[in-house]
């Protein structure tokens, strides 16, 4: 329960009014049964005082005419206070399931990359969404309607006092199990769900594959269909019999609670049933008791459920919390630097380690490099030798181990993050595909620009993307991917074009080129790096590449061999050099000229 005040502050940010409104309109309906109760029995004993005394029908029916009203209002009033508060509810429940989402897509926003690479992390963030969306909610809206059970029950309590204090003590005794059924079976349903959560996020993923865009064209190529549909079919099977296991059981106990209700609501009529015949209450009275008693033992159990199910609710609640406590530990430094402009130095690596989070070695061992302001550099190594990882520490996606990395003599972590980020164009290898308008998937790398179509048209022409874009039926407005209506898929290389047009959109100092052109055709990569300099030019470049007729441009090449520097030199050093990367090179440029001579180019 240690997170109620924290949620109680989360609901009321959302929607301070309508929560006490809310909670207003559920204290007021709550109480106007035991109203309407008491008037009944005011109406039986006056019936039956005027019948007995002989009283005209007309004058009868006179006198009862002020007690009938009053009724019928308290009934009127109660269902219009009934809709009043489910109107009220929803609209407080929409506006906080709005609030805590966004809560919970901010927190996700601030998360380190680290994190999205961790299962447990997966498992904390898809308990946070299951829960988040509808727990906090539920618990509030349980304790609005505790409380109104709560002030009913007690008014129907002060009813039943008038009969004997015996009545009150059934009905206590006949409410605990009640109470206990359901707190035990709450805990059992919370554990069962949360040990099925790895479980439950694999069969999610066997319903992705069978589902999402990317997957179609191999579940159907290498007939995976039925096998993964069996897979996602045996863990849900699993999971409905351990929740049938436990519905059984609840069945069952709450059967047993049902006939402990039922001896307590006669152990106590027989009661009253003798205080009437002895004549110690009115007719009247004997219809309060049973009103009052069904209504008492309903409102006890109901306000006994609730404190189960708040219990219960709140077990979910702080899995929401959960998540909302993970901390970054890439985070910007309370007293940030201004990033230089435009830089003079360049940019210093110093003995940098990294290594990534449960990784039993570092991926990246000493490395020490500088450059200069408008230097080009490429990356080259075999397959995990680090060049994407090194890409990922100067954009500080990760922080290092040890060394240092700086520009113009200032460590990376005295910028504020996005100050640093927005210095930095990067094109990734795994570049996002924004389902969104092209204009988007190029403004996107600059956000403040994204509405100035020149500057976007420019970026696109420097990617080589504008044939592409000019082919389009909307031009820059056409949607792309296949996920929205009216969308429109690209080919690997027009897509990537168009994330290569993202990261010149950005006015970047620093721009990072991880394989850019790997997906595009040999016209289009030809005509890129014809323009390469000038794309580039005033600009420090880290470009990754496997095709050694790229490398060859950048100012210097540095060779990564298992995370460490082994060569770096300009290519005609580097060849003089006659090491690794003149034997790559050598054995690329040998493929090639011994295909084109057995004429297979
Ligand atoms: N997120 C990660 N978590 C743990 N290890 C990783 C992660 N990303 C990469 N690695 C490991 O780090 C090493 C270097 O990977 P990196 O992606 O930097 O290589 P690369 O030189 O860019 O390779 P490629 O030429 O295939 O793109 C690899 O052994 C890889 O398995």
């Amino acid at each position: 329960m240690r997170d109620l005040p924290r949620l109680r502050r989360l609901v009321w940010a959302a929607a301070p009014r309508l929560l006490l409104v809310s909670l207003l309109l559920t204290l007021s309906s709550s109480l106007l049964p035991v109203a309407q109760l008491y008037i009944g029995k005011l109406i039986v004993d006056q019936v039956v005082a005027l019948v007995a005394g002989g009283t005209a029908i007309a004058a009868l029916i006179q006198q009862l005419i002020p007690l009938v009203s009053l009724g019928f209002g308290l009934m009127v009033g109660q269902a219009i206070l009934q809709q009043l508060d489910s109107y009220t509810t929803q609209i407080l429940g929409d506006r906080f399931l709005l609030y805590a989402n966004t809560q919970l897509l901010n927190q996700a926003v601030r998360l380190d990359l680290a994190h999205y690479e961790s299962s447990e992390f997966h498992d904390i963030l898809n308990r946070a969404q299951q829960s988040g969306s509808q727990y906090p909610l539920r618990v509030l809206r349980t304790l609005t309607s505790l409380l109104g059970q709560t002030a009913r029950f007690v008014g129907l309590l002060a009813l039943l006092l008038r009969f004997s204090p015996l009545v009150i003590l059934l009905l206590l005794i006949s409410a605990i199990p009640t109470f206990w059924v359901g707190v035990r079976f709450s805990d059992r349903r919370f554990w069962m769900t949360r040990r099925q959560t790895s479980s439950r996020r694999l069969a999610d993923y066997f319903g992705e594959v069978l589902t999402e865009p990317q997957y179609v064209k191999e579940v159907r190529l290498f007939n995976l269909g039925d096998h993964l549909a069996k897979q996602y079919q045996d863990i849900r099977e699993a999971f409905n019999q351990e929740s049938q296991l436990l519905a059984r059981r609840q069945a069952i106990a709450q059967s047993s609670i049902e006939l402990v209700a039922a001896v307590g609501f006669y152990g106590a009529y027989a009661l009253v049933l003798w205080q009437v015949i002895q004549g110690a209450v009115t007719i009247g009275d004997l219809t309060l008791y049973v009103g009052s008693f069904q209504q008492a033992q309903s409102a006890g159990a109901a306000m006994l459920l609730s404190i189960a199910n708040i219990y219960e609710f709140n077990l979910y609640v702080s899995q929401y919390f959960e998540f909302l406590d993970l901390t970054p530990k890439v985070v910007s430094p309370p007293r940030p630097k201004a990033f230089p402009t435009p830089l003079r130095e360049g940019l210093v690596m110093e003995n940098v380690y990294f290594t990534y989070p449960g990784a039993k070695a570092p991926t990246l061992k000493n490395i020490s490099l500088t450059v200069g302001p408008r230097e080009c550099i490429a990356l080259v190594g075999l397959n995990g030798s680090g060049k994407t990882t090194l890409l990922k520490l100067l954009t500080r996606l990760y922080d290092i181990d040890r060394g240092r990395i700086a520009v113009d003599d200032i460590s990376l972590s005295a910028f504020r993050l996005s100050d640093l980020r927005r210095n930095i164009g990067v094109l990734f290898q795994d570049f996002a595909r924004y389902a969104l308008s092209v204009g988007d998937n190029i403004g996107f790398g600059n956000l403040p620009m994204r509405q100035q179509t020149p500057q976007i048209q420019q970026a696109a022409v420097d990617a080589g993307a504008d044939s592409v874009i000019e082919a389009l039926d909307q031009g820059y407005q056409t949607i792309l991917g296949k996920m929205f209506s009216g969308g429109v898929d690209l080919s690997g290389g027009q897509w990537q074009k168009v994330g290569l047009a993202r990261a010149f959109m950005s006015q970047a100092q620093i721009l990072i080129l991880d394989e850019p052109t790997a997906a595009v055709d040999a016209i289009a990569e030809h005509d890129l790096f014809q323009r390469f300099r000038q794309l580039t030019q005033g600009k420090m470049t880290f470009l990754v590449s496997h095709r050694f007729s790229t490398v060859r441009m950048a100012d210097r090449i540095v060779v990564l061999d298992q995370g460490q520097i082994i060569e770096m030199g300009t290519h005609e050093q580097l060849m003089a050099e006659s090491g690794r990367y003149a034997e790559m090179f050598r054995l690329q440029a040998a493929s090639y000229t011994t295909e084109s001579k057995s004429g297979k180019v």
